[in-house]
């Protein structure tokens, strides 16, 4: 697998591949602020759900070294307000909150500044290389979930630059390109700002996988027509009892999957599990600019004045999902009323 690495800390500075410039042109963009970081994230220059959770971790560590100067009370104080910031930069992928509060969580009770500096950067490393080992694991599971499948869709960019490395959905594709395995993968472009055509297509043909793109309102003629066996999509956020948000247009493919008779597999970390909601009821669904919609290539593509809704996740009701694929196993449907205790315990196994 020959792709940029996505997210580099050396040093002490953060650089990440500047996914804007994606597909023309290799882009790193160096954050040396938390204001840097934040724009990066609600911009898009860095995405996709652990992507953003690791940024934001490295984000906190950039900033507590503003305070090295200051008071232990007053550092904390500072530092909170930072996390507040960086938590407001995108509402929907549960990573971001998930990774600040792990890096509050680690200098909660530090009473050394220099200590809690130190701290933070550590932490912001570990969950960086965490998220590699999981995506590497998830690949491995997707593989074996995936073992009688050869034509396969997926949505939005779940790949190696939404993550650590690897990806989330994409991982089985690059792993089972290292391992002879001969996948046909059909990518949507995912409008409106088209994930799929940018970043998977790219991030495929560098892998050495068979991809073939088609724009969103061809999946089901697609299916049909091409014989689809399977789909999976990453995901931002998971519920308790398995309700999954993902990038809008999910919930088309989760449809059809149901209507067509195939697997409609959705593959995530554990860090996307949000076990205080119950359902998918209560995801916030991102709401984004309206000139996504209504402009192309710095063009207007509708009217002055139209009335614009461009929500960025869908959410899929559990009942659509054959198996939510994790670094801990693979959970089948009959096994998502059991979510909580299963992906609860850390580093253990999935039993099902
Ligand atoms: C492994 S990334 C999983 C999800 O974050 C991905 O499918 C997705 O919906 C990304 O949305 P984006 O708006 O591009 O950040």
């Amino acid at each position: 697998m020959s792709i940029p690495t996505p997210i580099i800390w050396k040093n002490g500075q953060l650089t990440i591949l500047n996914q804007h410039k994606l597909p023309n042109e290799i882009d790193y963009a160096a954050l040396e602020t938390i204001e840097d970081v934040y724009e990066s994230i609600v911009t898009l220059k860095v995405r996709g759900a652990p992507a953003i959770g690791i940024t934001a971790a490295y984000g906190l560590a950039i900033a507590s070294r503003k305070y090295k100067e200051q008071n232990i009370a007053s550092f904390h104080l500072r530092l909170h307000e930072d996390y507040l910031y960086l938590a407001g930069s995108r509402p929907t992928a549960v990573n971001l909150f998930w990774a600040l509060d792990r890096m509050m969580g680690k200098i909660e009770n530090v009473e050394s500044v220099n200590e809690a500096i130190y701290l933070l950067e550590a932490e912001a490393i570990s969950i960086h290389q965490e998220d590699e080992a999981s995506c590497k694991r998830i690949g491995r599971n997707a593989l074996e979930a995936l073992a009688n499948v050869k034509k396969i869709m997926t949505i939005c960019n779940a790949g190696t630059i939404a993550t650590a490395k690897y990806g989330t959905a994409l991982a089985p594709f690059h792993l089972g390109a290292e391992q002879g395995r001969e996948f046909e993968v059909y990518a949507c472009e995912t409008r409106p700002v088209f994930q799929g055509s940018r970043l998977t297509v790219w991030e495929l043909q560098q892998s050495g996988v068979d991809v073939t793109l088609i724009t969103d309102s061809m999946a089901a003629h697609t299916i049909h027509a091409k014989g689809i066996e399977a789909i999976i999509v990453g995901a931002d956020r998971i519920a308790a009892n398995g309700d999954t948000a993902n990038k809008i247009g999910t919930l088309n493919l989760a449809i059809l999957a149901k209507q067509f008779g195939i697997a409609f597999y959705v593959a995530a970390p554990s860090t996307t599990f949000d076990l205080t909601i119950e359902s998918g009821a209560e995801i916030p669904i991102e709401e984004r600019k309206e000139e996504e919609i209504t402009t192309f290539a710095g063009r207007r593509i509708a009217p002055e004045g139209t009335k614009v809704f461009n929500p960025a996740f869908d959410m899929s009701p559990s009942e659509l999902i054959t198996a939510i694929i994790t670094e801990k196993g693979i959970i089948y449907k009959q096994d998502f009323n059991n979510i909580s205790s299963l992906i609860g315990k850390a580093g253990e196994e999935v039993k099902s």
